[in-house]
């Protein structure tokens, strides 16, 4: 499990690790480490080190110190370099002196942009942890002429290290290189942040319980449930669905099959759509109503539901039956439309939400803003139930704060019908006892991953995402098997 934390924990951390360090020797480590990347960018780029020209963007702080020793260091490769000095009062003085001695020269934001237009790499030292808002003054100004890959140093400057925002002109890296931790930059923005390379400077001791965290691949391949020798297909748990209408099948058809292929426990299904899902997954227990489904472990409910009487009544029923309950789609919105629905749910009973931003807006009353982690922390809060964001990064959130991220390689899964084939797995994970955080997260982790498997750089529909579950758990369990 990756951890992910805070500029305030980090702060705090790195003032540890500064007492017990000689002066000066982080920021080497970490400019070491930019100037390494550096070199590799500009190979990969352009096939060559020496002879090739860098710009450096250097800030009024420390983030403008490794730019500037990382500078001094390409230059022992052969590289010419230039620093633009943003806040010449404030420039990072033994960096700016390393770079001079090195043989690099300076020059002023006014001259800058033709400079901008014509190297073969920038680095980013406009801003790191001190970053407030979007970039001000030349720095905004100069981002619009960079014509060249970019190399941020340890965030892309103008975007908000703790939330990822972006509210005015900002970088756009290539690669950002990082010290000692992953932010939370890094994983709410990864469009902004390109690949993210950490580099080790000995904070790892100092950096305590994380703020967010992001599974592995061997944690979802430890997490997901996988049949005993005396395991039966009771003992692995049944889910339910209680999903889709006659009119509307396919969510039905799709949270079933998601369930089906998750584990190999038991699934049954509930509702208006039995004749069409019993059709497509013979291996289903199909009956017409949530009365008549039998014992199950956890429901899935919602997808295609109607967000009328009828729907709130099924919404009811399942909330009602005391086992885990994983509420999507059309759930979400009938909790906002009914919160009294609510109220149906026997206390300590796992309930996990799983809105998009619009649903997130209706089910608790107001927008998203700019910290979706502050949000979704304090909707599972209020309602005591693990909840799931959906995005191109998802958010899991469990009550006591605890929250997960998963990150897409792709934006694969923005396609209709995508949503019921998570809450399917989800479901399955929760019939089979996995913690509910846990089995959000997890689900996140393989929905995507199929995703990514089943599109190979093409559009790609629910059903194919469906179909590569297998292939996506396969990958989990023996890794490099197949390949995305
Ligand atoms: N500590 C450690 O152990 C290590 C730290 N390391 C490095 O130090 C970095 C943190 O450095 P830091 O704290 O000196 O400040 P930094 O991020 O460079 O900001 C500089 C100034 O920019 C300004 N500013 C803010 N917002 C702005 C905006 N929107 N547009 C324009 N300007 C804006 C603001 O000044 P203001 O103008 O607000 O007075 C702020 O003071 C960290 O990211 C890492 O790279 C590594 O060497 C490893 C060891
Ligand atoms: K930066």
């Amino acid at each position: 499990m990756q951890g992910i934390w805070t500029t305030e924990h980090l702060r705090a951390a790195e003032a540890r690790l500064l007492a017990a360090t000689p002066e000066g020797a982080l920021m080497q480590r970490a400019a070491f480490g930019v100037a390494v990347q550096a070199a590799d960018l500009l190979a990969e780029h352009t096939g060559h080190v020496v002879g090739r020209r860098v710009a450096l963007l250097v800030g009024a702080g420390n983030n403008g110190g490794d730019a500037l020793w990382a500078g001094s260091f390409l230059r022992r490769r052969g590289v010419a370099v230039t620093a633009v000095l943003l806040n010449p009062e404030r420039t990072h003085a033994a960096g700016l002196a390393a770079l001079r001695r090195s043989g690099g020269r300076v020059i002023t934001p006014a001259r800058a942009s033709q400079l901008l237009e014509s190297v073969d790499l920038v680095i980013d030292g406009i801003i790191g942890l001190s970053a407030r808002g979007a970039l001000r003054g030349d720095a905004a100004a100069l981002v619009g002429h960079i014509g060249a890959p970019v190399l941020a140093v340890d965030l892309p400057s103008g975007v908000d290290p703790d939330t990822g925002a972006v509210t005015g002109p900002a970088i756009t890296a290539t690669r950002t290189v990082t010290f000692g931790a992953r932010k939370p930059v890094h994983v709410l923005n990864p469009e902004r942040c390109g690949e993210v390379v950490l580099i080790d400077i000995g904070l790892a001791p100092e950096l305590g319980e994380p703020d967010l965290r992001r599974l592995d691949g061997v944690d979802i391949a430890a997490a997901w449930p996988v049949p005993g020798p005396h395991d039966n297909k009771y003992t692995q748990g049944v889910t339910g669905v209680a999903a889709g209408s006659a009119t509307y099948p396919g969510a039905a058809v799709l949270a079933t099959g998601a369930a089906v292929l998750a584990t190999s426990g038991m699934v049954r299904y509930a509702g208006p759509a039995a004749d069409v899902v019993r059709a497509r997954w013979p291996e289903v227990i199909a009956t017409g109503s949530v009365t008549d489904a039998g014992r199950v472990q956890a429901w899935v409910v919602g997808p295609g539901i109607g967000t009328g009487q009828e729907g709130r009544g099924v919404l009811r029923q399942v909330l009602e039956a005391g086992v885990p309950v994983c509420a999507d789609a059309d759930a979400t919105t009938l909790m906002a439309r009914f919160p009294e629905v609510l109220d149906a749910r026997e206390p300590g009973t796992p309930l996990v939400l799983t809105p998009h931003a619009g649903e997130f807006a209706r089910l608790t009353g107001h927008e998203l803003g700019h910290d979706r982690v502050a949000a979704v922390r304090e909707a599972a809060r209020k309602y005591d139930a693990v909840v799931l964001l959906k995005g191109n990064t998802t958010l899991v959130a469990a009550p006591d704060g605890r929250v997960l991220v998963n990150v897409a390689q792709g934006s694969w899964l923005a396609t209709a019908g995508s949503g019921d084939v998570l809450s399917g797995l989800i479901g399955a994970l929760l019939a089979g006892g996995v913690d509910p955080w846990l089995a959000a997260g997890a689900a996140a982790g393989v929905h995507s991953l199929a995703a990514d498997l089943a599109a190979r750089g093409v559009p790609v529909s629910a059903s194919g995402v469906l179909a590569a579950i297998p292939d996506a758990l396969r990958h989990l369990r023996h890794p490099g098997f197949p390949r995305p």
